[in-house]
């Protein structure tokens, strides 16, 4: 099977470096760490220490150059896939799959058969000015829920912390050969990949953490571990996870775990700091809009207030301007 990986980064790398060894004909689209895999392919440290070292996978930096494949994996963070929208097109033929694996809710989330009275609304914070939507027709993606924690550790080289499930589904529900047949390839690569009818229940469930864990981490500096057993940074999460349980239910959506068990879960992930930490320690954008504003666009859009999530939207968009002032003064003293 052919497969273009649009971001060679730490899940994009995960999930290379294991297909290419299960023999799929793998192509990372890359940007920084392009001249490395080129060099010497993509290196995989798995979470007992092994070291895998693909030296099969290709890297291209040219969407044209690499053409046509059969799956497309969109394994860049959620505010990077606007900007390469358009270029796109080059990977796709009528029948290529593209898998959108961000965090967050989809830019695709009231299509491809939602339905309803919400049917076809675009949302402002996951499709900024809807470069997506005109780009990617619906029809090609299959929802994924990315559950692994990993890192890249170096260019070229991915850091597995924990898990190996990709949760898939087909927008519409379906069991089509084309979902199956791609679970049956992770699987093959080592993954954990069920197909799920309900892929938005499956992303509201991700996202539950994410919206609360990620900002709180962002803004205290803290590890999943230390955010679940602080008291008061755990009922700040439970509160912000209970505002969102209201929108989802009121989208017809129902969590198939209590919050309790959900901030259980992300415990049990241990001293890992959530890759919005990570990005602000790196003085990288953050998937703020994917993950929290989106939530406060549906809360609008359904009439559901949403005071926790606001206070720390509020104090996160500080955060993410402090940052790129300070971004900007590095690259002026660079210059
Ligand atoms: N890492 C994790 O543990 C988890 C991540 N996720 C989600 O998965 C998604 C991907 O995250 P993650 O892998 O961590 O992110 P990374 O930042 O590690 O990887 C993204 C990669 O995309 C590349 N990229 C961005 N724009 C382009 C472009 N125009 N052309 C080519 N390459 C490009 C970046 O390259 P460059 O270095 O040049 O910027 C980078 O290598 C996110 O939505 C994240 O929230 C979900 C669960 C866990
Ligand atoms: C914390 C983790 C790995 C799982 O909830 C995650 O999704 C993130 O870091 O963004």
């Amino acid at each position: 099977m052919s497969i273009a990986i649009v971001g060679a980064g730490a899940i994009g790398g995960y999930l290379g470096v294991r297909l290419a060894e299960a023999g799929e004909d793998v192509t990372f689209i890359a940007r920084s760490n392009a001249a490395a895999i080129q060099a010497d392919g993509m290196r995989l440290i798995e979470e007992d220490g092994t070291e895998i070292h693909s030296k099969s996978v290709k890297a291209t930096r040219s969407m044209q150059e690499a053409g046509v494949h059969e799956v497309v994996l969109l394994t860049v963070k959620a505010h990077q896939v606007g900007p390469i929208a358009a270029d796109l097109k080059h990977l796709i033929g009528p029948d290529t799959v593209v898998v959108t694996m961000q965090n967050g809710i989809p830019w695709w989330y009231f299509m491809g058969g939602h339905g309803g009275e919400y049917a076809g609304t675009r949302l402002e914070s996951a499709d900024p000015g809807g470069l997506i939507a005109d780009n990617l027709d619906p029809k090609h993606v299959i929802g994924s829920v990315v559950y692994p924690a990993t890192v890249l550790s170096d260019p070229g080289t991915v850091k597995v912390i924990e898990g190996n499930r990709f949760g898939l589904g087909e927008l519409d529900g379906s069991k089509s050969e084309r979902v199956l047949a791609l679970s049956q390839r992770l699987a093959k690569a080592g993954f954990r990949a069920p197909v799920t009818s309900d892929i938005r229940a499956e992303i509201w469930l991700k996202l539950w953490g994410n919206l609360s864990f990620n900002p709180i981490s962002a803004l205290t500096h803290a590890t999943l571990e230390d955010i679940c057993r602080f008291p008061d940074t755990r009922a700040i999460a439970a509160e912000m996870m209970r505002e969102a349980e209201v929108i989802a239910n009121k989208l017809g959506v129902t969590f198939r775990l209590g919050i309790d068990k959900r901030i259980a879960g992300a415990e049990k992930v241990g001293p890992h700091k959530t890759s919005m930490l990570q990005d602000v320690e790196a003085g990288r954008p953050i998937e703020l809009e994917a993950l929290v504003g989106s939530v406060i666009e549906l809360g609008r859009l359904t009439g559901t207030p949403t005071p926790h999530i606001d206070t720390v939207f509020a104090l996160m968009r500080l955060l993410a301007q402090s940052l790129e002032r300070a971004q900007g003064r590095l690259a002026i003293q660079g210059a």
